[in-house]
């Protein structure tokens, strides 16, 4: 009889000594929950927002070193424009409310991909966010904002060639190190999880450099249906693979 010794114990509680550095996640979801609901399809957004708050929070409390959050959107251009310029004006209505609790919380506010396609005054809150938290050592609040992984691994190669080119960089040099060096996240570690919400067991272009040794993490929840007890749900899952797969 094989006894269970604690470390390969299933856990079913968090252990807070262990969680994971950077989780990442794709929100995916909200549209589908309005239609369950016979809602607009902005209600999803609306409601999305409101679990970015508690899962921002729970982030905090964790003390995650970093949280990456990738909406999950089929591309801007299929959106209804009318929902586009609802979710347009989310972020400053976002960061209006919440920037001075961030702040306070000692979060640091980053973005991955382009900023252009981002109407002037989004861009703005935006701009205005990351430099009021530039110097905040806590949680790395992570948003990818018109992210694509391959065009990210190609705008790297492409200022690798630059610095081979111009002698900053030599050939010989070039390693995963170097590589990782050059993408959009630079400033944060790998993603220990990737959590996707809606079913959907899919990359989606999001992170495939980075997340080569990830856990992933897939439930059937709605984005809007998330929310702190899911996140320390996924994060307990983590740990019970760990667990398993840790020790030798
Ligand atoms: C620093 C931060 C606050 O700045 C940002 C500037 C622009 C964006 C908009 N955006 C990027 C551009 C694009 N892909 O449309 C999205 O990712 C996008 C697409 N749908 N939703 C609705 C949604 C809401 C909630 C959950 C999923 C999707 C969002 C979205 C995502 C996260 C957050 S947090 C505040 C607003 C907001 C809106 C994002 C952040």
């Amino acid at each position: 009889m094989r006894f269970k010794t604690k470390k390969n114990q299933e856990q079913n509680s968090l252990d807070l000594t262990n969680v994971p550095k950077h989780v990442a996640i794709i929100m995916d979801g909200n549209g589908r929950w309005a239609k369950k609901r016979g809602l607009p399809r902005v209600a999803g957004h609306r409601e999305g927002m409101k679990t970015i708050k508690k899962v921002v929070e729970r982030a905090v409390e964790l003390e995650l070193d970093a949280l990456t959050l990738y909406a999950f959107s089929t591309e801007n251009w299929k959106r209804p424009p009318k929902e586009v310029e609802f979710i347009m004006k989310l972020p400053s209505q976002f960061l209006d409310t919440y920037l001075p609790d961030l702040i306070q919380n000692n979060v640091r506010v980053t973005t991955i991909g382009h900023y252009d396609g981002l109407p002037e005054l989004t861009k703005q809150a935006v701009q205005y966010s990351v430099e009021q938290t530039k110097n905040n050592t806590g949680l790395v609040l992570n948003f990818a904002l018109n992210y694509g992984s391959r065009s990210e691994i190609v705008d790297a190669v492409k200022s690798i060639c630059e610095d081979v080119q111009s002698n900053n960089l030599s050939v010989e040099d070039i390693d995963e190190g170097i590589i990782s060096d050059y993408l959009y996240t630079r400033h944060i570690q790998d993603p220990d999880l990737v959590i996707r919400t809606s079913g959907e067991q899919r990359l989606s272009n999001y992170l495939l450099w980075q997340v080569a040794y990830s856990e992933f993490y897939f439930t059937e929840k709605l984005w809007p249906e998330f929310d702190q007890s899911a996140l320390d749900e996924a994060i307990i899952e983590f740990q019970n693979r760990k667990r398993r797969f840790g020790g030798l």
